[in-house]
């Protein structure tokens, strides 16, 4: 079962602190996602999870890694930011996915493109953004690591094509043993995708449930009620 323990985790930039005194076990074949205002931290904390940035205090274990270089062998990360070399081909980089990453189902990521009716002949740079960005969720999505974690994937992603990668997501965690952790703005998209969710807000988690559909049954409130409440 995969499993990411955080233990009294705290990150400064400089004197600012971000995060402060986390805890958190995240356990299971489930899919979590993390939510908070603008700059609270969540890139920061799925950075640091992912063994991709340094925490000031604490410690976090990914299936019993607590290195940085264990955790990233557990991890695949997909950004916020923008990563491909805009002048490669999309076949370029899914062939350089499949030398650099082992197993990487390359299978999968035709499937995938073909689903969302992305052609692989064309470069990176002539793809519009959202496009972009679907491309780099589907190397994301090919990459066998046992937990995916990811930074804002549906950002900028038509409506009708996120209906897909809902699917797509959702279908990850029901065929294979994976955790899938992603942060989002999309609140209202990911209610029937996530089984759990954690709310950041003043350097620290002011909600988590694991289990949001029996919180769904016991207290009736959607995602972007909970939000609100907790925002106050
Ligand atoms: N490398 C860095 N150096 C200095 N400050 C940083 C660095 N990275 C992040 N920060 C600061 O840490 C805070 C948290 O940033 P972070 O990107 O983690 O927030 P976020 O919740 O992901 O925000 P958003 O929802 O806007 O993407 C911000 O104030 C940001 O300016």
């Amino acid at each position: 079962m995969q499993k990411i323990e955080i233990t009294q985790l705290s990150k400064s930039y400089g004197r600012k602190e971000v995060l402060r005194d986390l805890n958190l076990t995240l356990a299971g074949n489930r899919i979590y996602g993390i939510i908070g205002e603008n700059g609270t931290g969540k890139s920061t904390l799925l950075r640091m999870i992912s063994g991709l940035a340094r925490p000031s205090k604490g410690s976090i274990s990914v299936n019993g890694h607590t290195t940085a270089e264990g955790r990233r062998s557990q991890v695949a990360y997909l950004s916020d930011q923008e990563m491909l070399d805009g002048f490669s081909t999309l076949e370029y980089q899914i062939q350089f996915h499949e030398k650099m990453i082992p197993n990487f189902q390359v299978n999968r990521v035709y499937e995938m493109l073909d689903m969302i009716k992305l052609p692989v002949d064309g470069k990176i740079k002539n793809l519009s953004k959202g496009h972009r960005n679907l491309f780099n969720l589907v190397l994301t999505l090919a990459n066998p690591a046992p937990v995916l974690i990811m930074d804002e994937p549906l950002s900028g992603i038509d409506t009708n094509k996120k209906e897909d990668l809902l699917q797509l997501l959702s279908s990850f965690t029901l065929d294979e043993d994976r955790l899938i952790l992603f942060a989002t703005h999309e609140y209202d998209e990911i209610e029937f995708l996530i089984d759990g969710l954690v709310i950041i807000k003043g350097s620290s988690i002011a909600y988590f449930t694991e289990d949001l559909e029996e919180m769904r049954i016991e207290q009736g409130k959607t995602v972007q009620e909970i939000f609100k409440e907790v925002s106050k």
